[in-house]
């Protein structure tokens, strides 16, 4: 008996120390494959790394599992790192789901143990130099790989039609050539092949993917691009197909983008080619005239449509403490609704419903009114309107449709006339970014925690991204992204307002009070880009990290030219200086606040190209609050804790 109990413990012990040992080895070799990437790829000097401090509690950007048994994420976007990954570093890390080394300058061969690691569910390599053969045996876990603005060429491997969990696959701005396989992607929601050397015809399987997907792949074609019959040969395409997506600002008159495809100039002489233009611009324009003159009568005959029209009764302007002071008399018989706005006014209930000044921007005065009812809008009072009625009126057809995003603010409801242009929203009680940040920074001041930030800057991308999105075949933008035009929802989450504003003001007025947002292109050449838009984004983040606001607001005493500022700070090493001390106050997140810093400095890169898009800038920020990350503990092992961010 004596002999059994001992037996059981001898065997119980063994297997106790074997397991401990076990982990010990797991660590202690993802230390190892880490400190072999580490000490083979030139790196900035912040990284503490090291031996003798504890992998999972000190090294920056490694978070391990709950049991501290290995290291399930590395995520160390824009961490200086130059040269090439080697072989049996990264790969050894056998329990990794996150890789996000993104805006670095890796280079070479991306090994191809490293995207085979079979934990893997997460990767985000964009914006390095990775060169060669995408590599053909990836993790069969994969739910995002995104190797986008990198020089990987060769063609795209068919493993992808194995990746049942694949949701986002982001190879844009590559050198991939080839035809691209029949995929039948089963979860597949994000697909941009774009800017490649792709040819031949998309397949069905994906054709429902938008034209951006594969813009600038000069040899590829069928829907959504031209159609394959269209095009003669490879041979007959003009070479000077534009590089890059041409952004229009918000504007109905934005020209689609150019779909058809270029023929060889050997077919037709230079008089041939510019009677069909005139004649095809003419006919164009006739058919564009026609389009909108049913639209209007639509519009005027019934009240179906994007827009209603409410014919008020008569009635006196109060003159003296409302906006409709300058009303005309004869023209104050039209305010037209949104459809689904479910407002029951009228111009005339509005011109008298008391009012308060908001605040005077660049556009105009903005003021509350409070309806005989009770209900309080928002009337923004426009001044400086470029253009004419028609214009006007097409342009609030194009903002309706896009106001349909949670984080975008609609427009309920517009008026015109020769003197007076109204635009009523919905009256957010809960202020502006802009009066959260910089308002009462006195006594009795609520700060705002870095939860709150996060969300309201992550639903502030999502509504930009969603204005990106091609609307009517036009490449939209905002033009005048700030705090002050990010309003607060009721779920704490931000939403943008002022959309499709830009391209109607005159330029003075535009260009005036925000000049801290503006991206050099548009102070130099005034041109207004859907990458300027995600430049003013990444001074609001800046705004938003540092709680200084940027030049352009008179009367704030610590505004700044925020990325220079940053920049300035930054250069040598990361440091807390630039964070707001709001921040720095109780518990601290430090590598999420560095790693938002990264992407801050992402946007406000000088040069345009060089800029993240917006739909790029919201994955980045998803993935620094994946699921399994969020409320800053590690990870469980669980594969269902980490969903679809
Ligand atoms: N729908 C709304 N609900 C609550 N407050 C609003 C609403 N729309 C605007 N505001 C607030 O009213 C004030 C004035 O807004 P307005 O848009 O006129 O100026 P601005 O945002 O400072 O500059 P700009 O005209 O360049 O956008 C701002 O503080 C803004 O945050």
């Amino acid at each position: 008996m004596k002999f059994q109990f001992r037996a059981v413990s001898f065997v119980l012990l063994s297997f106790i120390v074997s397991l401990f040992g076990l982990i010990v080895a797991d660590l202690n070799s993802d230390r190892q494959a880490l400190l072999e990437f580490f000490s083979n790829v030139p790196h900035a000097p912040r990284l503490n790394w090291s031996e003798s401090t504890p992998i999972c509690t000190s090294w920056a950007g490694v978070t391990c599992n709950q049991n501290e048994t290995s290291v399930i994420s590395i995520r160390l976007p824009g961490a200086g790192f130059q040269g090439s990954i080697p072989e049996n570093s990264l790969g050894k890390l056998d329990s990794l789901k996150i890789l996000s080394l993104h805006s670095n300058g890796l280079r070479g061969n991306l090994p191809s143990d490293i995207l085979s690691i079979p934990s893997l569910q997460y990767v985000n390599l964009q914006q390095n130099n990775f060169s060669g053969l995408i590599p053909s045996s990836l993790s069969p876990k994969l739910i995002a790989l995104d190797i986008s603005s990198n020089n990987f060429s060769g063609s795209i491997p068919p493993i992808f039609q194995n990746l049942s969990r694949l949701t986002w696959l982001y190879l844009q701005n590559n050198s991939l050539s080839g035809a691209i396989p029949d995929f039948n992607f089963t979860s597949l929601k994000y697909l941009n092949l774009s800017y490649n050397n792709l040819n031949g015809s998309i397949p069905k399987s994906i054709n429902k993917y938008p034209y951006t997907s594969f813009a600038g792949n000069s040899h590829l074609c069928g829907p959504p691009l031209n159609n394959c019959s269209a095009v003669s040969t490879p041979s007959s395409f003009s070479s000077s197909i534009s590089p890059s997506p041409v952004h229009q600002p918000l504007s109905p008159e934005a020209a689609p983008q150019n779909r058809s495809a270029t023929t060889s100039k050997s077919y037709f002489g230079l008089a041939s080619i510019l009677a069909l233009t005139i004649g095809g611009c003419a006919f164009l324009s006739l058919l564009v005239l026609v389009m909108f003159v049913c639209c209007l009568k639509k519009n005027k005959s019934q009240s179906s449509g994007i827009l209603t029209g409410k014919a008020p009764c008569s009635g006196k302007i109060e003159v003296s403490k409302s906006f409709g002071s300058g009303v005309q008399e004869v023209e104050k018989n039209r305010l037209f609704f949104f459809e689904g706005c479910s407002y029951s006014f009228d111009l005339e209930d509005l011109l008298k419903a008391s009012a308060e000044v908001l605040g005077k921007g660049s556009y105009g005065t903005t003021y509350r009114a409070v309806l005989e009812d009770g209900t309080a809008v928002v009337v923004k009072r426009l001044r400086e309107v470029l253009v004419g009625k028609k214009e006007f009126e097409q342009q609030m057809e194009v903002v309706g449709r896009i106001g349909r995003h949670p984080n975008v603010l609609p427009l309920r409801a517009f008026y015109f006339s020769k003197d007076e242009k109204l635009l009523v929203y919905d009256y957010m009680p809960g202020g502006s970014l802009f009066s959260l940040l910089h308002g009462n920074r006195g006594m009795g001041r609520a700060p705002l925690d870095w939860d709150s930030r996060m969300k309201i800057v992550l639903g502030v991308a999502k509504g930009i991204a969603s204005i990106h999105t091609e609307h009517m075949d036009l490449k939209l933008t905002h033009g005048n992204i700030k705090s002050s035009n990010v309003l607060i929802t009721q779920e704490h989450d931000g939403c943008i307002t002022d959309v499709g504003l830009t391209p109607m003001m005159t330029t003075q007025s535009t260009m005036s009070k925000a000049n801290g947002y503006r991206a050099p292109e548009i102070t130099e050449y005034r041109r207004i880009t859907q990458k300027s838009d995600v430049y003013s984004f990444g001074v609001l983040l800046l705004e938003m990290l540092t709680g200084k606001a940027p030049i352009g607001y008179p009367g704030y005493e610590d505004m700044v030219d925020l990325p220079r500022w940053v920049r300035s700070v930054v250069r040598e090493e990361w440091t807390a200086e630039v964070f707001d001390e709001e921040l720095l106050r109780g518990q601290y997140f430090e590598e999420e606040m560095v790693q938002m810093l990264q992407i801050a400095l992402a946007c406000v890169a000088k040069v345009a190209d060089n800029r993240p898009t917006m739909d790029e800038t919201v994955r980045n920020i998803e993935e620094i609050r994946l699921p399994e990350l969020n409320n800053h503990n590690t990870s469980s092992e669980s594969d269902s804790n980490l969903q679809t961010p």
